[in-house]
């Protein structure tokens, strides 16, 4: 088919229509007259293409500066795309999806500064940010990317995200075929690497389908699977402002090196613009290690006011116990479990901050949030159709936006963050 497409898709792609039905095109550029070949037809109401020849290109239409993604790498999935232009797609998404998912009128939008210039970069020029990366490995045993399409690994040809240093040499390794290797950059810049054993194999089911396969692999590679270092240490060190933590190589750290600290000064300016802290009492939901309790702690007394507690919720117990070492002689309790469940025993907050994974928070959390009473909220979210339908939620609760940043977190990829502040509707503004 020959198209046009003239608008950004949340996941990256060109959306256009022909014969009346919407076409997803993937690596075409919004405005772009593009040759594209179907590669989904299973949908009623949408087909998915990707482009095959550019008939006009782009004028944001770049190289590829990502050796991994040009050899058929799934990493630096929009490195065709200019940085700058980049960055107005993300942002377009993000309008868009807060109008239709979120229920956001045009005016709201123009009023919270929702536009083509909202997302900001983190300081870089989009290569060499990322400290923490995740490489499957191939039957031959080398460490590479893994495949945009398919299964296979792309070994032998660099990624252009992580810090220089951080991929060179791996095919000196001595690797388990089928395994997982996580390669971090710590504090220092130092390397530390954990191999993960294969996930147990899925079984044959005709049953199944190609889809239900994929989600089956997906659900194996999520289990506990054995882990062995093979560089450095188990645990990285990482660095914000004058706290340290210790972060299990396998565990979650905010991938870009600038992000920790950028998102923990935009929470603590979000939280004293809406009217600070009140009487005191954080929630760190999704709270990891507590990067965000650190920031409400470091900005104590200067910007938000006294900070009597924060609570920390998470999941993950080697996170807490990394938020414990941390913060041992300092106002922070940490819970574990669901934050559904976890959040509802604990005393009343005046600030609940949440940085759900790309899932969101959904209903149930919300509304445990909503029913806590808090002068204020704060959502950070990576995934930005699910943080519009969360802000629906908090607005269905009389909560109402109050200020929306993003970030360009994620550079090179169709990735991004945004972070919102909420406050209780019926406050004046
Ligand atoms: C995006 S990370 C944010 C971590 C932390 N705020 C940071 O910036 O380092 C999401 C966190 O949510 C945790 N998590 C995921 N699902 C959860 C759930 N249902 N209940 C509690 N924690 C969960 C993960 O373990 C992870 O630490």
């Amino acid at each position: 088919m020959i198209l046009r497409p003239d608008r950004p898709a949340n996941g990256g792609e060109a959306v256009g229509r022909l014969d009346g039905r919407v076409v997803f095109v993937r690596d075409a550029i919004p405005g772009e007259l593009v040759r594209a070949r179907v590669v989904d037809d299973s949908q009623k109401r949408f087909v998915r293409a990707e482009a095959v020849e550019i008939l006009e290109p782009s004028p944001h239409r770049v190289d590829p500066v990502c050796d991994a993604a040009r050899h058929g790498a799934g990493c630096c999935d929009l490195v065709y795309v200019s940085i700058e232009h980049a960055r107005e797609l993300k942002a377009a998404v993000i309008g868009d999806a807060l109008a239709r998912i979120g229920g956001f009128g045009a005016d709201v939008l123009a009023d919270l500064g929702v536009a083509r210039d909202m997302v900001a970069g983190l300081g870089d020029a989009g290569t060499g940010w990322r400290v923490r990366t995740r490489l499957g490995i191939g039957a031959d045993g080398r460490a590479g990317m893994h495949a945009r399409h398919g299964s296979g690994i792309i070994a032998g040809h660099e990624c252009a995200a992580p810090e220089a240093g951080m991929l060179s040499g791996l095919d000196d390794l001595e690797l388990t075929p089928g395994g997982d290797l996580v390669v971090v950059a710590d504090m220092n810049g130092d390397r530390h690497i954990t191999e993960l054993a294969p996930p147990r194999p899925v079984g044959r089911s005709g049953r199944r389908g190609a889809r239900g396969t994929a989600q089956a692999v997906r659900r194996r590679r999520a289990e506990p699977r054995a882990q062995r270092v093979v560089v450095g240490a188990a645990a990285a060190a990482h660095r914000v402002g004058g706290r340290v933590w210790q972060i299990p190589v396998t565990g979650f750290w905010q991938a870009h090196r600038e992000a920790p600290a950028v998102y923990g000064q935009t929470v603590v300016a979000m939280i004293a613009a809406a009217g600070g802290v009140g009487r005191g009492l954080v929630w760190d939901l999704y709270g990891g290690a507590g990067v965000f309790a650190g920031a409400t702690l470091d900005a104590a007394g200067a910007q938000v006011g006294a900070v009597a507690a924060v609570h920390v919720v998470d999941s993950d117990a080697a996170a807490l116990a990394a938020a414990e070492a941390t913060f041992a002689d300092e106002p922070v309790e940490v819970h574990h479990g669901e934050v559904s469940a976890a959040a509802t025993g604990l005393p009343t907050p005046d600030v609940v901050i949440l940085d759900p994974p790309r899932t969101g928070a959904g209903a149930a959390v919300i509304g445990v949030v909503a029913d806590a009473d808090p002068d204020v909220i704060v959502h950070v979210g990576c995934d930005i159709g699910r943080f519009a339908r969360d802000l629906a939620l908090f607005a269905d609760h009389g909560y109402r936006v109050q200020e929306i940043r993003a970030f360009d977190a994620f550079p090179l990829t169709h990735h991004v963050e945004a972070v919102a502040a909420l406050v209780p509707a019926h406050r004046r503004r």
